[in-house]
């Protein structure tokens, strides 16, 4: 199914959505004064749709300019395919496993096999001491951002799993929307403020990751050395 979006000064932009293999995809053609459009496929997971159709009306439009430019007798055009994220669930309960799946259109795996399952952002949320000797040479993913509190089964997990090319997001630096939730009721301030407040958590976490790709020290200590500077006196 082809739908036609509207976009100023493109000549023509199609959403595309194949049932059979779900693909999605967007065809831009921006001008073709000058020739036919040409241009390249970029595949990428992007957040929503409407972040992938901007993403090639930026590419076809630079198409254009680049065939102009360079006098040639093109014109400019882009396709984008959509790349879909799979979100793979597991839970002790398989209950709630189940209602997550049903919710969010995921796949449930059983616990145990949870921490070899190759992907992208591993996110453990239960438990703490996921990451240990034990489970260490398991992992098959390139990020751990996870809501539970001591993810590490010790401080020195971080050096390793940085050994291993796996980007650790400090768990107290990821998970502390709530306590800052709270600490904004205990201030009496309202419900956007404290948003505002959580928010900043990802600036903050990109200070941590900073930190260590500068330092060279993990990104687990990068975040303890950053917390006790505001303890020290
Ligand atoms: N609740 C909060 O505001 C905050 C919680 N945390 C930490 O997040 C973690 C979870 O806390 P909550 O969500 O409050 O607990 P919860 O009890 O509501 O949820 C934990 C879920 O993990 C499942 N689970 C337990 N062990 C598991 C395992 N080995 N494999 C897969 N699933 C398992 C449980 O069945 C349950 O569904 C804890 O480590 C907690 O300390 C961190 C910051 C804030
Ligand atoms: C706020 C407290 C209880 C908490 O769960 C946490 O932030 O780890």
């Amino acid at each position: 199914m082809m739908t036609p979006i509207h976009a100023d000064g493109f000549e023509q932009v199609a959403l595309c959505r194949d049932e059979e293999t779900g693909l999605r995809s967007v065809v831009v053609i921006h001008d073709t004064t000058l020739g036919p459009a040409l241009g390249g496929v970029r595949m990428h997971a992007y957040p929503d749709e409407d972040a992938a159709v901007v993403d090639g009306l930026w590419l076809a439009e630079a198409m254009t300019l680049k065939a102009a430019a360079a006098g040639l007798g093109l014109g400019g055009g882009w396709s984008i395919m959509i790349e879909a994220a799979e979100l793979i669930v597991a839970d002790t309960d398989p209950r709630r496993a189940d209602a997550v799946a049903a919710r969010h259109g995921a796949r449930v795996v059983a616990p145990e096999a949870a921490l070899a399952v190759a992907c992208d952002v591993l996110a453990p949320c239960g438990l703490g001491s996921v990451v240990t000797d034990q489970t260490l040479p398991w992992l098959e993913c390139r990020i751990i951002v996870g809501g539970a509190n001591n993810v590490l089964a010790t401080p020195a997990h971080a050096a390793m799993l940085q050994a291993r090319g796996i980007l650790y997001a400090p768990d107290f630096c990821v998970n502390a929307g709530d306590l800052i939730f709270l600490e904004e009721q205990l201030l009496g301030h309202d419900s956007a403020h404290a948003e505002a407040r959580v928010r900043q958590v990802g600036v903050r976490v990109a200070e941590v990751l900073d930190r260590s790709r500068r330092t060279g020290v993990s990104t687990a200590d990068a975040a303890t050395e950053l917390a006790r500077a505001r303890l020290r006196p």
